[in-house]
């Protein structure tokens, strides 16, 4: 669903993201996780068809994200850290917004159902400025499933949501994977994403150190670090003591 071939960023000659490779399937939920700086951001904005690529290619649903931007970014949605709503639309009205501009008809029921599965159903008539933080990154989530994606990108989804909250998101994104998306979400802890991710992708300084499942992660470094280790145990050797640019 996602093909990554080669996506490198510079901004400014200076190298933001360097030479990455990978595939997201259906199904699957893979966690992008890395330190501040490490390229997260700008791999998801790319993904999303937002800034343009330096060099390598990205593809979604099979449609080359460059050439095909359309065809490609009707079928992806991009959550962002900072939920970007409209201050005088109401929840609802963001729902009838976002419905007329990826053309979705019928979008009534299926958005009263998402409104109640991200427990916003109360504050459908409420301002975007009358919410709290979390419920913001809530109605950013059901606008970006109303045209039901089959690429779901999210930075940094949990920033903001109180922990029934992120249970919700968590059953959310679940059943959205269960149903064929393809799901992408960033953090900067592993272990606060270990139980939902089906694999993980650790990024620094721009360069891919693992991409696998958790149990490939700990069986690399087992050896090493012990089979106790956690995997923020992990995340912490990997990204505090790799050297930058150690293949994965
Ligand atoms: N618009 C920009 N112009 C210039 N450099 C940028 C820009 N956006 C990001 N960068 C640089 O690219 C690198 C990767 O930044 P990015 O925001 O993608 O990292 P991140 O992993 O999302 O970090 P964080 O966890 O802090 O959000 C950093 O060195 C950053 O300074």
């Amino acid at each position: 669903m996602i093909e990554v071939q080669g996506f490198t960023k510079q901004y400014e000659g200076r190298v933001a993201v360097d030479d990455l490779t990978f595939s997201v399937q259906g199904g699957e939920i893979v966690g992008l996780v890395g330190p501040n700086g490490a390229g997260k951001t700008t791999t998801l904005r790319a993904l999303a068809g937002i800034h343009p690529a330096t060099a390598g290619r990205i593809l979604i649903g099979g449609h080359d994200l460059a050439r095909e931007p359309i065809q490609a970014k009707r079928r992806l949605a991009l959550i962002p850290d900072e939920p970007q709503l409209f201050s005088s639309l109401t929840v609802w009205e963001h729902l009838d917004f976002t419905a007329r501009v990826y053309g979705v008809r019928d979008w009534r029921a299926p958005g009263e159902r998402l409104l109640t599965e991200l427990e916003l159903i109360d504050r459908r008539d409420s301002m975007a400025d009358e919410l709290s933080r979390g419920m913001r990154q809530k109605v950013a989530v059901a606008c970006a499933l109303l045209h039901d994606p089959a690429v779901l990108l999210l930075d940094e989804p949990l920033t903001g949501l109180d922990p029934r909250g992120i249970r919700t998101l968590y059953d959310t994104i679940r059943r959205r994977a269960a149903a064929g998306c393809a799901v992408m979400l960033s953090s900067h802890l592993l272990g606060q994403i270990e139980g939902l991710c089906t694999s993980f992708l650790v990024v620094r300084l721009g360069r891919m150190l693992f991409h696998g499942s958790r149990d490939d992660l700990r069986a690399r470094y087992a050896a090493e670090l012990g089979e106790a280790a956690s995997l923020e145990d992990i995340f912490f050797h990997l990204t505090e003591d790799a050297a930058p640019g150690t293949p994965a």
